[in-house]
């Protein structure tokens, strides 16, 4: 492996695109020669490994058997096979992916003193040893090593590196997994500054000292080594990128029956444990083996949870399957093979594991970007319609591929963001006082927090002291146990050595009573077992002894170098700050290079077939970038798009405009859920983190004004488009006007209305009708006429609006429903959101105007005060007859009032360049302007 790089990156890309590669665990059989006692006993071996991947029973006596003679496997060794050979032409291939960034893990399975633990002990050392000597041949790269041992017993975890004989818990993580509580970078051995040692020899000695810990032929035990490697050159510069992940050496405990070797008492109830775990391992791997139908019920053990990223997920594994060739052991040799045979079928997903700084990802996305952006300003010199085609269908290719990237880039950011938010609400649990106020305070939510004010909450004490030092540490109290010890603040609250009670309770500390619904559940798994799969055994209940982890070890592991990482995220102010403008940039670029087409150059020669067919792609290039916005698509209902009426009266539109503008997916963009009494606009946008108001459930002014804008840029987007088409289809000669020239600026549009004021009026006058038809949502309504009162810049925003309602209307009359991100849009939804919203505006009633005001309101709107549920009767009154413009500016007034619409309107001042804080001297004056928000 060579420094990583761009071409790590590309080979990382190419992998997850190709993506995480899926391939069948490997399954080997190993045989032991018989052991001295056997031989004493003059037991006779029974089965034969015929060739490299078939092993035969041989006992002619037992004719008759309904079982298979043969068994084929990836590879069968012989009693006389050394473990270096088994290493060699096995597990070596598998375990070495770690140092790939694949994780991996190798298991030992079966019955006990079959050789599970000799096999094992070679296998680590040999890894081991060949990952040191890998280290030590890359001096281009740096490294870091860590390695960590546990063991089930009794479904109790223990640190086997730790004097501390506490069990361990297991805790879910959302971005991990299941990992084990206190598996740290205290508790495990950092062999980091071992290569400047003699690392092989002392982490071998280190390693053999956790192998010669007596290991209890009931307990599992998994050996861990995570590592992380990335370019010497880019290290302390954060922005490298890191090849990070673990392979696991898992050795578990015997597989034979409980029944067999156990009678009562402590003994019965290791063995319940035991077969807890390996029970509900068989049936995991059965259940895989048959394809990844329904549940799956890796969270029946701490077996199965602890291994579950192995058993199906990413990670290269291996299971090594040891046998006695004993005719004394056959039912167990057999159940070892048959679950063998299944774990031949299970398919796991590896793929390489890279981490990159955010500041390496931002860089990555920019160069990108300058590149695309210089080849499409010199689009070299295409010369027929075809070069034409294929340059356009190459850009759209690039514009998805950054699409993606933008994606992804968003996915990091969410996720560190949801961390921060984590933090915070930890941070709350330690401030009592200061919980119930700063939780909820905006400036709480990490999108909105500044790169200083983080700073100041992290100076000022408030910031969890355990990421001081840039160090993750895993016990999210919010994801506890599920298995239920303890509520998330008792966990968080708890002090090292109070955990032990509460943890032992499904534990090794089980009562009587524990035992025995083990005991009963063994039973009846024993007996189901045996009734449903005969194939598996003749006893049923074959267990196994498989084990390990893979993302689960990488990903709970803290290591200097994700520790560095994470703490130049928190250095950076958690970045959140400057990656959200880093993507807006990135998105505006992306913006500009979609625009940036080369539409004026394109000849007279090229087809209109081919443009429309780049209009579509562009289009859907468009739609793909909504979605990514919006976090889901959008169905295109562009075709039906009815015209509105009032193309016509804008001059500079060109002609056909309506026709092909219908045509256009401009309505992709119009998202038509709306949650609950949400304005449909505001909803739509609702998705991309804007933030609502402190009411919750109303859409606030920034995320209504959010929506718009991108509606009208869709607009003028689609305008370009069709624009471009006229040129083609109609008017070549004047091909080589600009797309601006007819119409894409709307001050330009709008100068050109000969009378726009008149021309406003009647569109204002067309909208509240259809808001009255369509029943659109009186915030909306509120936020729109205050926003829009005439300024030649709301023509764009009032074409928007009245297209959209038209199509709005026109589908209601059909009887047909809007969909949209599983939401359905019917006149009857509507109906019932606004009632909804109705209910909301009359609850704030109450906070918002004093009991003056309220009486006074109710005496103005004709109210009687006696009478019942009088705020919900102002509510139903609210915008009720658009036919008055002083019943419109009324209503919009106290609407505005309920939902703070100066308040939030202060802080877009100017951010959106719409007028609606100060109206324009210029600007011709309507009477209901000025009479607005009486009440504000
Ligand atoms: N392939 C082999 N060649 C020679 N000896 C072996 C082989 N496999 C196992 N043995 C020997 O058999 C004995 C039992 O092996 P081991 O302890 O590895 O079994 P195990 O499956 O781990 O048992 P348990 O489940 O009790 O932990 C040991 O003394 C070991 O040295």
């Amino acid at each position: 492996m060579g420094a990583i790089g761009r071409e790590d990156l590309m080979k990382w890309e190419k992998m997850q695109g190709a993506s995480a590669r899926e391939e069948k665990i490997l399954v080997l059989v190993r045989l032991r020669p018989l052991n001295e006692k056997e031989l004493a006993s003059n037991e006779v071996s029974d089965w034969e490994c015929i060739n490299d991947t078939t092993i035969l029973y041989r006992n002619t006596l037992r004719e008759g058997s309904t079982f298979p003679n043969a068994y084929t496997f990836d590879k069968v060794f012989r009693g006389d096979c050394p473990t270096r050979q088994v290493y060699e032409e096995g597990a070596q291939q598998i375990a070495l992916s770690v140092v790939n960034g694949i994780n991996s893990s190798i298991f030992a399975y079966g019955q006990t003193s079959s050789g599970k633990t000799y096999t094992m002990n070679g296998i680590t050392e040999f890894t081991v040893a060949e990952i040191f000597d890998y280290i030590h041949r890359h001096e281009e790269r740096a490294f870091v090593v860590k390695f960590s041992a546990i063991e089930i017993y009794n479904e109790a975890v223990r640190d086997l590196l730790s004097t501390d004989n506490t069990p361990l818990r297991l805790l879910d993580d959302p971005e991990r997994g299941t990992i084990i509580e206190k598996i740290t970078e205290e508790t495990l051995r950092d062999w980091s500054h071992l290569k400047e040692l003699l690392s092989i020899c002392e982490a071998q000695r280190q390693i053999g000292e956790t192998l010669l810990n007596e290991k209890s032929s009931r307990s599992h035990q998994i050996i861990r080594l995570a590592i992380e490697s990335s370019a010497r050159e880019f290290l302390g510069k954060g922005n490298s990128t890191t090849l990070a992940a673990s392979v696991n050496f898992v050795d578990l405990a015997g597989s034979e029956r409980a029944s067999q070797s156990l009678s009562a008492g402590t003994r019965l109830k290791e063995g319940c444990h035991i077969n807890r775990s390996l029970l509900t391992l068989s049936t995991v791997i059965r259940k895989l083996s048959k394809g990844r139908h329904g549940h799956i019920n890796y969270r029946d053990s701490k077996l199965t949870r602890i291994l579950q990223p192995c058993l199906g997920g990413n990670a290269r594994t291996a299971i090594i399957c040891t046998l006695s060739p004993a005719r004394s052991h056959v039912e167990q040799t057999r159940n070892t093979l048959l679950f063998a045979c299944c774990a031949k079928e299970v398919t796991t997903k590896a793929q390489v594991n890279v981490v990159m700084s955010d500041k390496a990802l931002v860089k990555q996305l920019q160069k990108e970007l300058a590149r695309l952006e210089s080849e499409l300003r010199t689009p070299g010199p295409p010369s027929s319609a075809s070069d034409y085609v294929a340059l356009l269908k190459k850009k759209d290719l690039q514009i998805e591929k950054m699409d993606k990237e933008i994606r992804e880039l968003t996915k990091q950011r969410d996720l560190a963001q949801s961390r921060v938010e984590d933090l915070l609400r930890m941070v709350g649990n330690d401030n009592d006082s200061r919980q119930t106020t700063d939780s909820h305070h905006p400036k709480w939510q990490a999108g909105d927090m500044s790169d200083d004010e983080y700073s100041v909450s992290e100076s000022s004490g408030i910031a969890d002291p355990r990421y001081s030092n840039g160090v993750r540490k895993f016990n999210n109290p919010h994801f506890e146990d599920r298995d239920g010890e303890s509520s998330p603040e008792e966990s968080y609250t708890q002090l090292p050595g109070n955990s032990k009670d509460q943890s032992l309770e499904d534990t090794a500390k089980g009562t009587a009573q524990d035992t025995d619904d083990y005991c009963k559940e063994v039973c009846c798994i024993e007996m189901e077992e045996s009734s449903r799969d005969r194939t598996v055994g003749n006893e049923g209940a074959f267990s196994l002894t498989l084990n390990g982890d893979t993302s689960v070890a990488g990903q709970e592991m803290i290591t200097p170098m994700n520790a560095a990482r994470d703490s130049s995220r928190m250095q950076n102010g958690f970045a959140y700050g400057a990656l959200e403008q880093r993507l807006q940039e990135l998105r505006t670029t992306n913006d500009s290079l979609r625009s940036s087409y080369p539409v004026e150059s394109l000849p007279n020669a090229i087809s209109a077939d081919m443009l429309s067919s780049r209009s579509l792609k562009l289009t859907r290039s468009w739609s793909c970038r909504e979605s990514l916005m919006t976090g889901s698509s959008s169905p295109d209902i562009g075709e039906r798009t009815p015209t509105n009426g009032f193309e016509k009266s804008f001059p500079g539109r060109p002609e056909g405009f309506g026709r092909k503008f219908a045509l256009s997916s401009y309505d992709s963009s119009i998202r038509l859920s709306r949650n609950d009494s949400q304005s449909s606009i505001g909803s739509a946008v609702d998705e991309l983190g804007a933030q609502s108001t402190a009411d919750g459930d109303i859409t606030s002014v920034h995320t209504f004004v959010t929506g718009l804008k991108k509606m009208a840029r869709k607009l003028e987007f689609d305008k370009q488009i069709v624009n471009s088409e006229d040129h083609e289809t109609g008017a070549a000669g004047k091909f080589e006007k600009s797309v601006k020239d007819v119409g894409i600026d709307p001050m330009l549009e709008v100068s050109e209305i000969p009378d726009w004021p008149l021309e406003f009026e009647r569109q204002q006058k067309a909208i509240f009708e259809l808001w009255e038809t369509c029943y659109i949502s009186v915030v909306h309504r509120t936020y729109f006429f205050l926003l829009f009162k005439g300024d030649p810049t709301d023509s764009i925003y009032m074409e928007v609006e009245l297209r959209r309602l038209s199509f709005l209307k026109e589908t209601y009359s059909r009887g047909d429903q809007a969909v949209e991100d599983g939401q359905t849009l019917t006149l009857a939804s509507s109906k019932r959101a606004i009632a909804r919203e109705r209910q909301m505006l009359s609850k704030l009633m109450q906070r918002r105007f004093s009991e003056r005001e309220r009486k006074r309101l109710f005496e103005k709107w004709g109210i009687a005060l006696d009478s019942k549920r009088r705020r919900l009767q102002l509510a139903n009154r609210l915008w009720s007859n658009t036919q008055d413009m002083n019943h419109v500016m009324e209503s919009a007034s106290i609407v505005a009032k309920l939902v703070r619409f100066v308040e939030q309107g202060q802080a877009l001042k100017g951010m959106f360049g719409l007028s609606f804080a100060s109206p324009k001297a210029k600007r011709r004056s309507f009477g209901w302007k000025n009479s607005t928000a009486s009440l504000i």
